[in-house]
């Protein structure tokens, strides 16, 4: 039986804060730094590591985190959700993602259906129709097959499977496999569909539209801006568009699509880049086979999960040492910095998957906790962050703990060796150069270029971005956030807090206003 207890409830967690704290600046220096990062790392799935030499921990407080993670049941309470309780106490649902993608423990059977069963079955429709569609046997009316896909959708409907689009485009084409490309359209703002619909071919475009709930006030205004271009092209949306959504919502059942493809509740939509909401656009653009690649990655690094060693348990111990920075050394932000132009878009889809998950006040049961719980989440690739936000990463009065992720190997195959170095050694000589600079710092009698170091990082490294790794990349994260929501005592499954917007978003439309919404609304003209 797992307990559900708050964090400051945990003597563990009183031991943490006890701990010594480690001066990063010193034990990165000199050998003792070679040392820690050939020994500070742990083995993730398709050949990657997770390296956290470079964060402010040592034998100590690791050990205090092992003993944080044991009292706060984590292997037990992953096991609890991949097994089916109903973990998302808000919504009272099941949170089963990971099925998606492999049976973790026992046959999880709700509203009588075996679920891994319904949602292999889900993607070998969407395998099916893919092909089809490649083949030319599912053509645009005029017979003549179709050449791009659109995905309509926002949130969790939009961000991963646009991230995971823009991680693999360039390695499809380097690997003949590329077979449609993809745009999205997400935002609400009318120049997004507009500016999309001028840059396609609609008479050869296939239209996902993707929304779990069937009610989202952008995806539906997207879904009739679509529509409109197409009749006005002389074309019957009906022939152009495919549904991914869940049995019960107004999408379900309706003749206004070539295809339905189904997820279900139990699948929150930050966690849906797996089933069928990242399945239709990822075989239809790069083939079903590559999906499947992307789904055993994530399948692997699931498994390391389970582990119960902390020391064996990539996502466990990063979610852990997160929690070490924000309640005991009390750092706000997270920085996701991934040294490949293809993880565009990463930190994006992270920032919903985590903000939207763990930016909770109260705990699993609605009481409000005592202490502090998800972080701020931002990011941008590097070597482009360099130019830009570094700045108060080194210098700035807050300390911000960085989450780097690099590939020893591009993916286009293409570089040029210009004053010695090819321009992948350069991105690579940069993540390293900026790791020791944050975590060892500079001397400097002036102190405008006196860097105190101490800023930890850490670093997940891959062969190359593949579908297998960055299918283990995704679950990682998602793994992290999940331990780190039972840490906190969190439902990190569902998002109460969008809601409001919503409902008031609804009130200006309708001119249901007074005092600042009425205000606000006249300033914007509405
Ligand atoms: O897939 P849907 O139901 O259109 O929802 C889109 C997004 O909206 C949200 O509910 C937030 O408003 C996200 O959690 C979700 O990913």
């Amino acid at each position: 039986m797992v307990e559900w207890k708050n964090l400051d409830t945990l003597k563990a967690y009183q031991e943490l804060k006890d701990t010594e704290r480690v001066n990063l600046a010193e034990v990165m220096s000199g050998e003792n730094g070679a040392e820690r990062v050939k020994t500070y790392s742990v083995p993730m799935a398709e050949g990657m590591v997770y390296n956290y030499a470079a964060k402010a921990v040592d034998g100590k407080v690791l050990e205090a985190l092992a003993k944080l993670a044991k009292e706060a049941q984590l292997t037990e309470k992953f096991a609890a959700l991949y097994n089916g309780e109903v973990i998302n106490t808000g919504e009272k649902r099941l949170v089963l993602h990971q099925l998606t993608r492999g049976q973790l423990g026992d046959a999880v059977v709700a509203d009588g259906v075996d679920k891994r069963a319904f949602y292999v079955e889900q993607q070998k429709k969407v395998t099916e129709f893919a092909n089809k569609v490649h083949a030319g046997e599912i053509t645009n009316a005029a017979g003549e097959k179709f050449t791009t896909v659109v995905q309509i959708g926002i949130g969790g409907s939009d961000l991963g499977p646009r991230a995971m689009y823009l991680a693999l485009e360039n390695w499809a084409k380097k690997h003949d496999t590329f077979k449609m490309e993809a745009k999205f359209i997400s935002n609400v703002d009318p120049d997004d569909a507009a500016a999309v619909l001028a840059s396609i071919d609609v008479a050869h475009s296939l239209f996902v539209l993707v929304s779990k709930s069937g009610t989202t006030l952008e995806t539906l205004t997207n879904e009739s801006f679509v529509k409109d271009a197409l009749a006005k092209a002389g074309l019957d949306a009906s022939k152009h568009m495919v549904a991914v959504t869940s049995e019960t919502s107004p999408l379900a059942k309706s003749d206004a699509y070539l295809a339905a493809f189904f997820m279900d509740d139990y699948i929150g939509g930050r966690y849906s880049s797996t089933s069928a909401v990242g399945g239709a656009v990822l075989s239809l653009a790069f083939g079903p086979e590559v999906f499947d690649r992307f789904l055993a990655g994530a399948a692997a690094e699931d498994v390391l999960a389970k582990k119960e060693n902390l020391l064996e348990n990539p996502a466990m111990l990063d979610a852990l040492i997160g929690v070490y920075e924000r309640n005991v050394l009390g750092m706000g932000c997270t920085a996701v910095l991934p040294y490949s132009q293809a993880l565009s878009r990463f930190p994006a889809h992270l920032q919903q998957a985590d903000m939207e998950s763990n930016g909770k006040s109260v705990n699993r049961f609605g009481e409000p906790v005592n202490y502090v719980t998800g972080p701020v989440i931002f990011g941008e690739p590097g070597t482009n962050g360099q130019h830009s936000f570094y700045q108060l990463l080194h210098q700035g009065t807050d300390i911000v703990p960085l989450q780097f992720i690099g590939f020893k190997n591009n993916q286009c195959g293409v570089d040029v060796d210009i004053q010695d170095s090819t321009s992948q050694q350069k991105l690579c000589a940069n993540v390293v150069a900026q790791m020791v600079a944050f975590a060892c710092g500079k001397e400097d009698e002036n102190r405008n270029k006196y860097f105190a170091g101490g800023r930890p990082s850490s670093i997940i490294v891959g062969d190359q971005l593949t579908p297998e790794t960055l299918g283990a990349l995704l679950s990682h994260f998602e793994n992290k956030i999940m331990f780190q929501g039972f840490v906190w005592n969190l439902n990190s499954f569902d998002q109460e807090g969008v809601q409001l917007g919503k409902v008031l978003a609804k009130r200006v439309l309708a001119h249901d206003t007074d005092g600042a919404l009425k205000a606000y609304s006249e300033l914007l003209n509405i």
